[in-house]
């Protein structure tokens, strides 16, 4: 787009911010609650809220709590809900297993949030981090991260979830050619409604720190997931890995991080016009909290300001555990 613009003082731009009622009318992006995914934990037991240290204001909730939950947040506007299991280290194997089993916290969670808010759009994730002795994405083998192997296991996993209700499949892996073996056979299943929200762009990040203590995985974690996830110096290779997914049959894709990766969501949204997500993760809610708890920042401000920026970068929605919290204030 060329700007036209006539000479000052013909032009004078700041005619249009005069008034909040001139700024709403050239106003150009907004944010809504329709716009939000609200990840949250999982974990075992009954009528537990069980604070994350270093997510001030998240909870780990017990099944029947994360129902309730659900369902306020629904009341507030927020129209899906994305769910995290929680899994001590002495519940984690090297073969997995639990994590298809369709008795996992995750897919009790997922039936428990459908039948008290039939209405919610309940997505879920995949990969087998939450049950590995070891932490990681994908099966181990003599060190390495396998693919193919792992690929197999995301498929049962994908189909435990989808049987136990969800809308949305959210493989989070970052292994190769999962999107299409999934989406083979969730129709293959008859799940042909199901959806699936790739994490198409997920970098390596050290953003991620606070998750991995939410889900127990911080502990757990042998060396680093750099030969699967993202070389934060890239922005082609996103391109190239959305392109890949959408043409596997991914319905909608995501970057994650967020906000250091809105240059991300910009070129994803221009090049593809698919339904795009960012991921406003943990670490990024943290400093957001940690400033604000010390009174550095205005936090709610700040909260709805990082939000609104997605929307500028392109983004159709966020993931953000923000959720109920801004919901009230849009
Ligand atoms: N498959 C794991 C997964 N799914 C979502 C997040 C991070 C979310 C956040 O930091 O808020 C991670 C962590 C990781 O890849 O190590």
């Amino acid at each position: 787009m060329i700007p036209t613009l006539a000479s000052f003082p013909a032009t004078r731009l700041r005619r249009a911010r005069q008034t909040p009622a001139i700024r709403g009318l050239v106003r150009e992006n907004t944010l809504k609650a329709e716009d939000l995914i609200w990840p949250v934990f999982v974990r075992d037991g009954e009528g537990i809220e069980e604070p994350v240290p270093s997510m001030p204001g998240v909870v780990r909730h017990s099944v029947d709590r994360v129902a309730e939950a659900a369902r306020r947040a629904f009341d507030l506007g927020v129209p899906a809900i994305c769910i995290f299991p929680y899994t001590a280290q002495e519940a984690r194997t090297e073969d997995c297993a639990m994590a298809w089993s369709p008795d996992n916290i995750a897919n009790r969670a997922i039936r428990a949030i459908k039948a008290a808010v039939p209405e919610m759009a309940v997505m879920t994730d995949v990969a087998l981090d939450p049950y590995n002795i070891n932490g990681h994405d994908g099966f181990v083998v003599d060190g390495e991260i396998v693919n193919d192997r792992t690929v197999e296991a995301l498929v049962k996993m994908s189909l435990a979830q989808a049987d136990a209700g969800a809308d949305i499949i959210g493989p989070s892996d970052m292994m190769d050619g999962r999107i299409g073996a999934i989406r083979t056979a969730l129709e293959a299943a008859g799940h042909q409604r199901v959806m699936i929200l790739s994490y198409a762009a997920k970098y390596a990040s050290a953003f991620y720190g606070p998750f991995r203590d939410a889900v127990g995985a911080s502990g757990a974690l042998t060396g680093d997931k750099n030969t699967y996830q993202m070389d934060p110096a890239n922005s082609d290779e996103a391109l190239r890995l959305v392109a890949r997914d959408l043409s596997e049959g991914a319905d909608m894709v995501m970057v994650k991080p967020g906000l250091p990766y809105l240059d991300i969501c910009r070129r994803v949204k221009d090049q593809f016009g698919a339904p795009t997500f960012a991921y406003q993760v943990s670490g990024e809610y943290a400093m957001i909290m940690a400033a604000a708890q010390n009174g550095w920042i205005d936090g709610d401000k700040v909260m709805v300001e990082s939000l609104l920026a997605f929307k500028r970068a392109g983004c159709d929605g966020i993931l953000t555990y923000f959720a109920p919290k801004v919901a009230p204030l849009l």
